[in-house]
């Protein structure tokens, strides 16, 4: 199976091009844990398959790095868009890609003075009910800075989803978060019956922020594109920043820009970068 590797601000998947290759449905879950692990495999955060779609110019499937399948991958878009571009599976900079999660607008802004170039993603507008997200709990509809209860501790949290789940949390210091232990916990929480992704955001300014993220099915990653643009949400729901205004927020990986515009829509502007391309003996 000829693959690429790719990255956006350091998370990386095993991309697999469905235009050239034929993988068994049955295999797919099995096949990303094997390509992922970082001693036996490749070495990666999951597998995302690009392939020809109905409803759009290409599609794209992701699968985290515990075989487990996902709606949505901000990071793994920008790639995506990216390869269709580079490999000329479309002859247009803007163009549609359908995830899971439903249609999604990617721009390709092409190599321009040999920086690296970036991608755009209108990534529709965020749910914000309860039941959408969706996560056990009162009957307040939006989750907006509520108390939760963790045992030990109690963390206040913003439930954002960008097609997949997002629980975002806001610290005053990113640097002493206990990630390692409030990520896991709350991930596979029974309040969250289809698990979420957990981030901790500290606000610099109305447009910095600071990030870093546990992901569902995954764990610690560099990046998360989908995490970013919840935390920006939940910032401008809980009163820190403005809609309409671009945000920088810095993940440990690099910078990803985003606005959540009035008219509901949230863009993502980012690198997105090969690595290299090989050969995986199936
Ligand atoms: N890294 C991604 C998100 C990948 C899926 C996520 N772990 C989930 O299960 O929802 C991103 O860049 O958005």
């Amino acid at each position: 199976m000829k693959f690429t590797k790719m990255h956006g601000l350091g998370n990386s998947y095993i991309y697999v091009d469905l235009f050239k290759e034929t993988l068994e449905e049955h295999d797919l879950p099995r096949l990303a844990v094997k390509v992922s692990d970082k001693n036996n495999g490749i070495g990666s955060d999951g597998m995302i398959l690009i392939g020809p779609s109905d409803t759009a110019e290409i599609s794209m499937r992701v699968f985290n790095n515990d075989g487990s399948e996902a709606m949505n991958c901000g990071n793994g878009l920008r790639c995506v868009a990216k390869f269709a571009y580079e490999n000329g599976y479309v002859n247009q900079t803007v163009f549609n890609i359908q995830t899971k999660g439903g249609l999604v607008e990617a721009t390709v802004h092409p190599n321009e003075q040999n920086k690296v170039p970036t991608v755009t993603v209108n990534m529709g507008a965020p749910r914000l009910s309860r039941s959408a997200i969706p996560m056990i709990g009162s009957a307040v509809d939006q989750v907006v800075n509520e108390s939760f209860d963790l045992g030990e501790q109690e963390v206040r949290l913003t439930a954002v989803s960008m097609g997949n789940p997002h629980a975002v949390i806001f610290t005053e210091d990113i640097q002493s978060v206990p990630l390692m232990q409030v990520g896991p916990t709350l991930e596979k929480h029974e309040r969250f019956p289809e698990w979420v992704n957990v981030e901790y955001v500290q606000i610099v300014k109305e447009d910095e922020l600071h990030f870093r993220v546990w992901e569902r099915g995954t764990g610690i990653t560099q990046a998360c594109g989908t995490g970013a643009c919840a935390a920006v949400v939940a910032s401008i729901l809980n009163g820190y920043s403005q809609r309409d205004n671009e945000v920088t927020v810095h993940l440990l990986g690099g910078d990803l820009l985003i606005t959540w515009l009035e008219n509901g829509d949230v863009l993502m502007n980012g690198a997105a970068e090969t690595i290299c391309e090989g050969e995986w003996l199936l």
